[in-house]
């Protein structure tokens, strides 16, 4: 027999169709429970029963098959150590994926696909979440967020509309406006789970923070959610006060060097006019970006390039890179006492 309170799981998305796909699924201990998982990070997931989310672990038997991801619906049973242990998951009714990568998410009525009306407006990446959304056949939703900073909106706008295919839903929303969000309601009902999609900097946590701002309980579900302010490193569920779960992910794909290149391929251009060629664009002399190019993107492009330089980086890369780091800082500290002395 396998445990489940219909109603409290409603509110994490429980519908009809997962629940008579439990009916293959024989559980082995007493207790075993119904539950989805809220967040998946490197081999710790989250799993949420209706009442309390808790840390689980998957049987080896689960990791041998198609992976796990947030959203799933799975058994998690509890052994005499009260260690809990994911021991089946339920078919999902759809999956988020992209061939060659881990699977983004699962059971989602809804793909949000977050643009920014700034620089990181791009058609043709926006082209791919809609794909990436119809092989699932999801739902999207193009969110054009950031509209309050865009001076050209409209005709940002005018050039989506030439190029989505006709009828898929669109709308502006500004991310710092309470007003602006509550335009998103409608999709919001209880039970009913999005997934927000955009690279880095579009404005997704933003969102996740408006939506799930308010801290309430309801029926024994936290909703509203208490994770706090987060910029999004992991895929992971927050609960709104209207019912609806809300699976934030980080940008598609981990980033190589070729796909930073191609998505700021304007300032890597400027770049090459700059009087340094180690120019880091940051107020150096003779440099041909900063006046050009919107500071925010600017920010953005510069915390990328860590990010790819710090997915290629040994431990050993490093520690070297930390130990110069202190060292320079010491020499520095020494010149400046010895200024003042
Ligand atoms: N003016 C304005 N700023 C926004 C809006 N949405 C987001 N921002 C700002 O844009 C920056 C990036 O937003 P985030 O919500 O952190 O972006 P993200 O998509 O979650 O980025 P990652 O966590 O890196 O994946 C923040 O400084 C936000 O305050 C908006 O609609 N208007
Ligand atoms: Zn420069």
């Amino acid at each position: 027999m396998i445990d489940f309170d219909y109603e409290a799981l409603r509110r994490l998305g429980l519908n009809n169709t997962i629940i008579s796909r439990l009916a293959g699924i024989s559980a082995s201990l007493p207790g075993s429970r119904l539950c989805r998982i809220t967040e998946y990070q490197r081999d710790r997931l989250t799993l949420h029963d209706g009442a309390a989310e808790f840390s689980a672990r998957a049987l080896p038997r689960l990791l041998a098959g198609s992976p796990l991801c947030v959203g799933d619906w799975v058994i998690a049973e509890s052994n005499a150590l009260n260690e809990v242990w994911i021991s089946e998951r339920l078919s999902p009714m759809n999956q988020l994926a992209r061939a060659d990568a881990p699977p983004i998410a699962s059971n989602i009525d809804t793909a949000l696909l977050v643009m920014g009306l700034d620089g990181d407006f791009n058609l043709r990446r926006l082209e791919r979440y809609l794909a990436l959304s119809a092989s699932a056949e999801i739902a999207p939703l193009i969110i054009l967020s950031k509209p309050d900073i865009s001076d050209d909106a409209d005709e940002k706008i005018a050039a989506l509309i030439a190029r989505i295919p006709p009828g898929t839903d669109f709308m502006k929303i500004n991310g710092t406006d309470p007003d602006s969000v509550a335009q998103l309601n409608g999709w919001l009902g209880a039970g009913q789970t999005i997934c927000l999609l955009g690279s880095s900097g579009a404005g997704k946590s933003t969102l996740t923070n408006a939506l799930t701002g308010a801290l309430q309980e309801t029926g024994g579900v936290r909703h509203g959610d208490n994770r706090g302010r987060h910029t999004t490193t992991a895929r992971s569920m927050h609960f709104c006060p209207s019912g609806a779960c809300i699976i934030d992910t980080p940008g598609l794909r981990s980033l190589s060097p070729d796909s930073l290149s191609s998505a700021f391929d304007d300032i890597e251009s400027l770049a090459l006019q700059c009087q340094f060629r180690d120019c880091r664009h940051d107020g150096e002399p003779g440099c041909a970006v900063a006046g050009h190019i919107d500071p925010d993107r600017l920010r953005n492009y510069h915390k990328l390039q860590r990010e790819v330089r710090r997915n290629q980086q040994t431990a050993l890369d490093r520690i070297a890179e930390r130990n110069k780091w202190k060292s320079l800082m010491k020499s520095a500290a020494v010149r400046s006492r010895m200024k003042r002395g």
